[in-house]
This record gives structure tokens, sequence and C-alpha cells, in this order.
């Protein structure tokens, strides 16, 4: 199928990565279309963080292009990397959330760095908005991220991620050490969220209930590469070891089953 030029919104050429003797990524291609849940997924250590790391500005590649809603990632420039930055929301796997901070004084942080001019009780107010976009309770706003479950501490890693109103959300596994329904209720948000924020979305996941439940398009990582970037149907018929294993494994065939049956 023809790429819209015009709508890809991470654009990353030849990307190659290295530490030390360690080749991560060799020659790595990948793009982002605008508005679309993307699935990235590889085996552990596959390179998915780091590529990650490279696309938002954390990591300057060895070699490659890449380029982020129209600028040039790599580029050091500070009106550059502000642009990136304002324009990019990440929940890390962690939520890296500031411990000592309450959830609605850790969603002001960008807030604070992005419009100082704002009187703190409109900022506390739209750290409130997002608290409650990302399905937390209002009164998990004066709480310490320590006070709330892994799950809230996503939504309220989530809720700062969005403090910005950034068009591209990057999520690294965000189910991760949720229980099932915790899990679907989160992909149900992110789902809702980019629906209705018209968000283009990068997500890191092992989970393949996600990738069958919310992603548009999956992005296999192996070989140092993208060994394929399409919908689910035809990444699951694709012919690689590891995506054949990843995709008809016993746990793949419970999670399409899974979907199957929420659709009937
Ligand atoms: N700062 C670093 N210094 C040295 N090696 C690193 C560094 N960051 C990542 N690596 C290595 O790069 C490889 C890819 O790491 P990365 O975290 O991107 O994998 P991943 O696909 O996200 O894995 P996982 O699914 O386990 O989170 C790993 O072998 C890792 O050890």
């Amino acid at each position: 199928m023809a790429i819209d030029e015009n709508n890809i919104v991470i654009r990353v050429r030849g990307l190659t990565n290295t530490f030390g003797e360690q080749i991560v990524h060799e020659n790595l291609d990948l793009d982002v279309r605008r508005g679309e849940i993307i699935g990235v997924v590889g085996g552990s250590g596959a390179g998915k963080s780091v590529l990650m790391r490279s696309i938002i500005g954390l990591r300057r590649p060895d070699a490659g292009e890449i380029e982020v809603l129209g600028v040039d990632a790599r580029d050091e420039d500070e009106d550059v990397r502000n642009h990136i930055q304002r324009n990019t929301g990440v929940l890390f796997q962690d939520g890296a959330l500031f411990s000592s901070l309450s959830v609605g004084e850790n969603v002001q942080v960008p807030l604070k760095e992005e419009h100082p001019e704002l009187p703190d009780s409109l900022r506390y107010e739209l750290a409130l908005l997002k608290v409650k976009l990302a399905g937390l309770p209002a009164d998990a706003v004066n709480k310490l991220p320590s006070q709330l479950s892994g799950g809230m501490r996503k939504r309220a890693g989530l809720a700062r991620a969005l403090a910005l109103d950034p068009p591209l959300l990057f999520l690294d596994e965000p189910t991760a050490g949720l229980d099932p329904i915790g899990a679907a209720a989160f992909d149900e948000l992110i789902l809702t969220l980019q629906q209705a924020l018209g968000l283009t979305v990068f997500l890191i996941t092992h989970d393949l209930d996600t990738l069958y439940a919310i992603c548009d398009r999956v992005a296999v990582l192996a070989d140092k590469r993208v060994v394929v970037n399409a919908p689910i149907e035809e990444v699951e018929r694709f012919d690689h070891p590891w995506v054949q294993e990843y995709f008809h494994g016993p746990r793949a065939r419970a999670a399409r089953t899974a979907t199957a049956g929420t659709m009937a």
C-alpha cells in the first residue's frame, strides 16, 4: 500500500545504535503514521526502549536519520529539543514519578517548565483535569505515588505525559505488572484517549492482548531492525522465526480467542 508522506509523523532511516561491541540496531527503518497506535514488539533486549529513546532525543544514535513531526530529532539546537519535548508525552516503564511530590505536583512539573507564567491555581486545575482524564479519582491529585496502587501510578504517569496536550504519546510497557483486568482497563483508556484527542501512540509492549485489542499496526524488532510493520493480521503471517513463535505460541492463541470473544 502506498504511504502518504505527509502523514508520517515519525520517520526513522538507517538507524544504528551500538554499545561498545554490541550492535543493538543496524540500518533500522520505521515509519509511524499520524493518528495510529503502533505496537512495538520484540524479544527482551531487542532494542525497543533504545529505539524509543533515540526517537525522543534521549539518546544520540551512532548513525541514521530520525524525523519527528517534521524536525530532525538528532538536532541539539535548543528550539528543536523544546519542540520535540513539548509535542511528546512519555510514560516510562517504571512511571518515573517523583516520589516526594504528590500526583498533582508531578503533573504540574511539565506545566511549570513550559508555562511558568500560569498562576498556581490554574496549574492545579489543569493538573486535576489531566488526573481525571487518566481515569483517576479527583482525590488522587493530593496523594503521593507511594499511596497509589501500581495501576493508579501508571495512570498518574499517563496524566503527566498528557500534561502539555502532546499529539505524540510514547508508552513503554504500560500494562507490565498489571493484572489482566487492570491491563484491559488501561488498554481501553489508551484507545479512548487516542480517539478523543487524535493522538499518535508509540506503544512498546510484550502484551499480546494489547496488540489485538488496540493496535492499528505492529512493528516487530528482530535481527537489529524492524522486520515487519503492518496490521496484525499481516504480521501474524510474516515468515520469521520470532514472529511465528510469538504469534502462534500458546499465549497468542489465547489472546486471539479472547479478542474474537469480545467481538462476537
Ligand atoms: N545505557 C546502556 N548501556 C549499555 N547497554 C545498553 C544501554 N541501554 C541499553 N543497552 C543494551 O541494549 C540492548 C537493548 O536494550 P533495550 O532496553 O532497548 O531492550 P528492550 O527491547 O527494550 O528489552 P526489554 O523488552 O527487556 O525491555 C540490551 O542488550 C541492553 O543491555
